[in-house]
């Protein structure tokens, strides 16, 4: 198993109030299946029994009617996972629930801790024994140790965590949502049309839902979702964001609202920054499905070069990025990308994509646009070069298996059989968000880093020779 594999970033969702709660949760899990295709699951309240159904697998696969009109109630939090902290196994299929002194609890976690290995070795020390492997276990176990010594046990739960988390939790007479201090990961609240507040990662799963974005919930915001309606407190002081910029480049639907502006457009001026900071003459833009498509669109527009889809996706392929091991990934782009030789063929193109991490899958599709006879290929990238770990919840922690680790971008365009090829610029990727630059977290392209942890982090510090399922996946 390869421990350095990239991967991405959770969804959740929780909605408070609705008959059609568990429905609503899966509409809302299926419009944010890109955020995580290895495992989801829905949790319930009903009159305060909590039920959960967790598995392996995308949406449609882990839930059917049957199961749906299993998880009653008129309550519901829902996650997508793509693991950052333990495998890709059923144990860690989220929401985590828990039966602990204060109830019933139910979890959903999208980023990732930095501190999650110290706390859990404070709490196995004391006899502490754990079922998970993720960072996310460590949050419900502090909640039940906080839960007779304070007034709030949330508020003190959350006083120990250090890095990511956008987190959704269920207990039998409210839902609590989080956003970390620094906002790494976005989280928004809105509601239904009959006025069910709900909370979400992206608002195009309020969309899917026919519901209203409101707004943000802000950076150290606690948002309380109950029969009372919504309430708010704070947990920490506000200070200067960290916010995810990979969310806008990669991760995020196009058409979401996300730290304040659209995606689709962010992409699309990145794509126009990209044309005007490395020109060059071609006879067509052609974008890499599917996240490259807003970028070279914005670089067409801008060069005045034609836009052509040289390469077609197979829509059925999911993102080959995300997928937990690299042969998936390397099956998943052959599967995946079409190249249509007549358009290609002895033309000089432009291929825009938004990012790089390994390289590989990128060197892939390469090898199959060059089969198809191109005069010459410009790679142009609209991100700047990927050399550092992410510790906030993309899986990318070994800096040795990133492309742009100790190459040049000539070096780069060698290894990927390309006749040029440019990144987008730090300034340039800053340039084109509204948010004043230092809100931004930018330490994989930086190397700065707004926390950096007392300890190496890896994603498979928690592992341990936990009792496996036969149907477990091993990554
Ligand atoms: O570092 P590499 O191995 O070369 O991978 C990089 C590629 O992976 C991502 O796309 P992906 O196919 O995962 O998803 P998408 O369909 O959403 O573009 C990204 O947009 C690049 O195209
Ligand atoms: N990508 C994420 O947000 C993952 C959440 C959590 N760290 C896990 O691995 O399960
Ligand atoms: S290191 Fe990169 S991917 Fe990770 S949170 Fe920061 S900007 Fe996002
Ligand atoms: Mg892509």
């Amino acid at each position: 198993m390869d421990s350095a594999e990239a991967k991405h970033k959770c969804g959740v969702f929780g909605v408070w109030g609705s008959p059609q709660a568990a429905h609503l949760c899966y509409t809302a899990l299926y419009a944010q299946q890109h955020r995580g295709q290895e495992s989801a699951g829905i949790a319930t309240n009903e009159a305060g029994q909590l039920r959960a159904h967790a598995g392996m697998g995308l949406v449609p696969e882990v839930f059917n009617e049957r199961i749906l009109s299993q998880l009653k109630g008129t309550a519901g939090i829902g996650h997508n996972r793509y693991s950052t902290t333990g495998s890709s196994r059923s144990c860690n299929a989220q929401p985590l629930m828990r039966e602990y002194i204060g109830g019933q609890v139910a979890l959903g976690h999208n980023g990732n801790l930095v501190n999650a290995d110290l706390l859990r070795e404070h709490y196995e020390q004391r006899g502490h024994m754990f079922q998970t492997s993720t960072d996310t276990e460590v949050i419900l176990v502090l909640l039940a140790s906080h839960h007779l010594s304070h007034d709030d046990p949330v508020v003190a739960t959350l006083q120990h965590l250090q890095g990511a988390y956008s987190l959704v939790f269920l207990f039998d007479d409210r839902i609590e949502a989080v956003r970390d201090p620094w906002g790494w990961r976005p989280l928004v609240l809105g509601e239904t049309t009959e006025g069910a507040p709900m909370v979400a990662s992206e608002t195009v799963a309020f969309d899917a839902l026919g519901a209203r974005f409101i707004r943000e919930v802000e950076p150290g915001e606690i948002v309380t979702l109950s029969d009372r309606g919504v309430e708010s407190r704070r947990f920490a002081e506000s200070q200067t964001p960290a916010h995810c910029i990979f969310e806008h480049v990669y991760f995020a639907n196009p058409s979401s609202q996300l730290f304040g502006e659209t995606v689709q457009i962010v992409r699309e001026k990145m794509g126009a920054k990209l044309a005007e900071e490395a020109p060059v003459d071609a006879d067509y833009v052609v974008p890499m499905p599917d996240s490259g498509r807003s970028a070279a669109l914005g670089y067409a527009v801008a060069s005045g070069i034609p836009y052509r889809e040289g390469i077609v996706p197979n829509r059925y392929v999911g993102r080959t990025f995300i997928q937990p091991t690299q042969s998936q990934r390397r099956t998943a782009v052959q599967l995946k990308l079409n190249v249509i030789d007549e358009i290609v063929r002895d033309k000089r193109i432009i291929v825009v994509d938004d990012s790089i991490v390994r390289g590989t899958t990128t060197r892939g599709k390469m090898a199959q646009l060059r089969k198809a006879g191109p005069k010459e290929i410009h790679l142009r990238i609209s991100c700047p070069p990927i050399r550092h770990p992410c510790y906030f919840g993309i899986d990318f922690p070994d800096r040795t298996k990133l492309i742009a680790h100790n190459r040049t971008q000539e070096e780069i365009a060698e290894f990927l059989g390309v006749d040029s090829m440019h990144y987008l610029s730090l300034d340039g990727m800053l340039s084109c968000v509204n948010r004043p630059a230092d809100n931004y977290c930018t330490a994989c392209w930086s190397g700065q880093y707004r926390i950096s942890p007392d300890r190496p982090v890896n994603k498979l510090d928690l592992e341990r020779n936990q009792l496996r399922m036969f149907t477990d996946t091993s990554t």
